[in-house]
């Protein structure tokens, strides 16, 4: 039977991030993917220019459609961009009790872009991560919903275990793209009682537009597929090494990370 897994993210004109990356990586698995578009980016490799929000009556009415139709495996989040918004996708999936939940905290890109308002992250902290059966902030994000600086794997723990104990999500994954040195690359997994330091091969490229978001629909599409979860993060790091490793040389800044990889060989 087809697994299908729904994404609730913002479009990014680009097509390295966000949905697009998203449904790229659910096909990659042979998972269906839906979505339920939150925002339009005018985005390219060098950042985003503009933003525009998706009307939260809109969203509401995408994810009503698809669950009065389809059978939703596992779903994950990412830029959802308002508090308005936040606050009616998290009481659609409580509603529907999706708990296959990965939350991608969207909220600055490695670019140093702000991709989610102040107010919005407070609905974020209290009404999405603690519904998340997993929570995948990179080094800024997890800075500020830890309320404290990162610069060592030490340091990585100890935000992975505030944002667990402060926010009650259930394992959170704290990513380490945005460490520098040998850290890069080095993600950190804390379920409450161990710590797991995920260690993936450092790609040298400054390709990596969408590693968050494909690594986030990688673990999904894992999920939707039946693995348990650690598997799902396991293979979903080896998928976004992979990416990396055959990222594309796009436009002038950091281009996207590719996911061609079958049709080289
Ligand atoms: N240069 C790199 N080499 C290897 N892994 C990387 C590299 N950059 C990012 N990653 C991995 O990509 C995933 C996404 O992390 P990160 O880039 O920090 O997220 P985001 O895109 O949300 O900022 C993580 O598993 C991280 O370790
Ligand atoms: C529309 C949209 N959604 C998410 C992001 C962030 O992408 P991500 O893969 O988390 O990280 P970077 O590529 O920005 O490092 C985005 N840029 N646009």
């Amino acid at each position: 039977m087809t697994k299908v897994a729904l994404t609730i993210a913002g479009s990014d004109s680009g097509g390295g991030a966000g949905i697009q990356a998203d449904l790229r990586t659910f096909a990659f698995h042979c998972v269906h993917g839906v979505s339920a578009l939150t925002c339009v980016t005018a985005q390219n490799t060098l950042g985003v220019s503009a933003v525009e929000a998706i009307s939260v009556a809109m969203v509401i009415k995408q994810i009503e459609a698809i669950l009065q139709d389809f059978e939703i495996n596992a779903v994950k989040t990412g830029m959802l961009l308002n508090g308005t918004i936040i606050e009616a996708v998290a009481q659609q999936l409580k509603q529907r009790h999706l708990s296959q939940l990965v939350v991608d905290p969207v909220m600055v890109s490695r670019t140093g872009a702000k991709l989610l308002n102040q107010q919005a992250i407070d609905s974020l902290k209290q009404l999405l991560i603690p519904q998340a059966l997993i929570v995948t902030p990179n080094r800024y994000e997890a800075q500020l919903l830890s309320e404290m600086e990162i610069n060592t794997i030490e340091d990585m723990k100890q935000a992975a275990n505030k944002i667990y104990h402060n926010l009650r999500a259930k394992v959170v994954l704290v990513k380490g793209g945005g460490m520098s040195g040998s850290l890069k690359g080095v993600d950190v997994w804390f379920d409450g009682n161990e710590y797991e330091l995920l260690r993936g091969t450092i790609v040298d490229t400054k390709n990596t537009h969408g590693t968050g978001c494909t690594l986030s629909a990688a673990i999904a599409a894992n999920l939707a597929l039946e693995k348990d979860l650690y598997s799902a993060v396991q293979a979903a790091k080896n998928y976004v090494t992979t990416a990396l490793q055959h990222s594309l040389n796009l436009g002038a800044g950091n281009g996207p990370v590719g996911h061609f990889f079958p049709l080289l060989s």
